[in-house]
């Protein structure tokens, strides 16, 4: 296993927020974590990412608890792409990327043309770098967005936590980074709300509700027209798509 849980709880005072919430995820798949507003999907993926400590459980990389682990080698390993991420406002967006690169240096190592490279292919990745030299504070949010991701790739990780990452998106970036997304080499677990780029592009999917998960398995096992209903209250019609033969979700009015 890549990235696993096992029987994490965390709460809020006494409001329980994540419950008893195990998961294994294999080396290089993609996958997707459901759930509707508030379920838990932010306050678990944090978990995972070593944000926030579990009140019981663990969470381990191969097999190993992330507990001991020092920060910077985890860094190496794990990135984190928040929904509503943050960057000082005055930086250029190349100085925002290389953010990324810390993990891979010590106080005395020197910065190397691979690390431009690395940068360079990041942002191109993204498709940001025609604004490479443009302030922080002066892109739209879809940009930002775009620009928080092509940091998390210039940390070169093995494991990429995204939460909500086509949020502020226009669709064609949407499906451009879904995509990218499930064609990377490395391991991504991504909070996303809608089904049908969750059908297309992830290998399988965790479905939380209520801080605890409900259901795990492929799209095409788990897309059912009773689990949505019964998770987010919604009625549709789910077919086989005769364009990319994977489930697609009609929603009913
Ligand atoms: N620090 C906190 N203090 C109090 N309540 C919190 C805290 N963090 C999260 N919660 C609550 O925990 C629940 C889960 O929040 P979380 O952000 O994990 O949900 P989510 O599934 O990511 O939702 P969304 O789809 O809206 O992004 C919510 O009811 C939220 O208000």
């Amino acid at each position: 296993m890549s990235i696993s849980a096992e029987n994490i709880t965390w709460k809020v005072g006494k409001k329980v927020i994540v419950n008893n919430v195990s998961l294994a995820v294999s080396q290089g798949q993609t996958v997707g974590l459901l759930g509707p507003n508030g379920c838990g999907k932010s306050s678990l993926l944090r978990i995972l990412a070593g944000l926030r400590r579990p009140h019981t459980g663990t969470v381990a990389l191969d097999g190993k608890s992330i507990a001991g682990m020092a920060k910077k080698q985890f860094a190496r390993r794990v990135a984190f792409v928040e929904q509503h991420g943050m960057t000082d406002a005055n930086m250029r967006v190349r100085d925002v990327v290389k953010l990324g690169r810390i993990p891979h240096h010590s106080p005395f190592s020197s910065w190397t043309p691979q690390d431009d490279e690395t940068i360079t292919t990041a942002l191109k990745t993204v498709d940001m770098l025609h604004h490479s030299e443009q302030g922080w504070q002066s892109l739209s949010g879809g940009e930002r967005q775009r620009v928080h991701i092509a940091r998390a790739l210039a940390q070169m990780p093995t494991e990429i936590l995204l939460d909500e990452p086509t949020n502020h998106l226009d669709i064609h970036h949407q499906i451009q980074l879904m995509q990218l997304i499930s064609q990377l080499p490395v391991t991504s677990l991504v909070a996303i709300h809608d089904l049908n780029h969750a059908s297309m592009f992830c290998d399988a999917l965790i479905v939380m509700q209520q801080g605890e998960i409900v259901a795990t398995g492929t799209p095409q096992e788990i897309l059912t027209e009773d689990l949505l209903w019964d998770v987010f209250r919604v009625k549709t019609k789910i077919e086989l798509s005769p364009f990319h033969g994977k489930k697609h979700i009609h929603y009913l009015v």
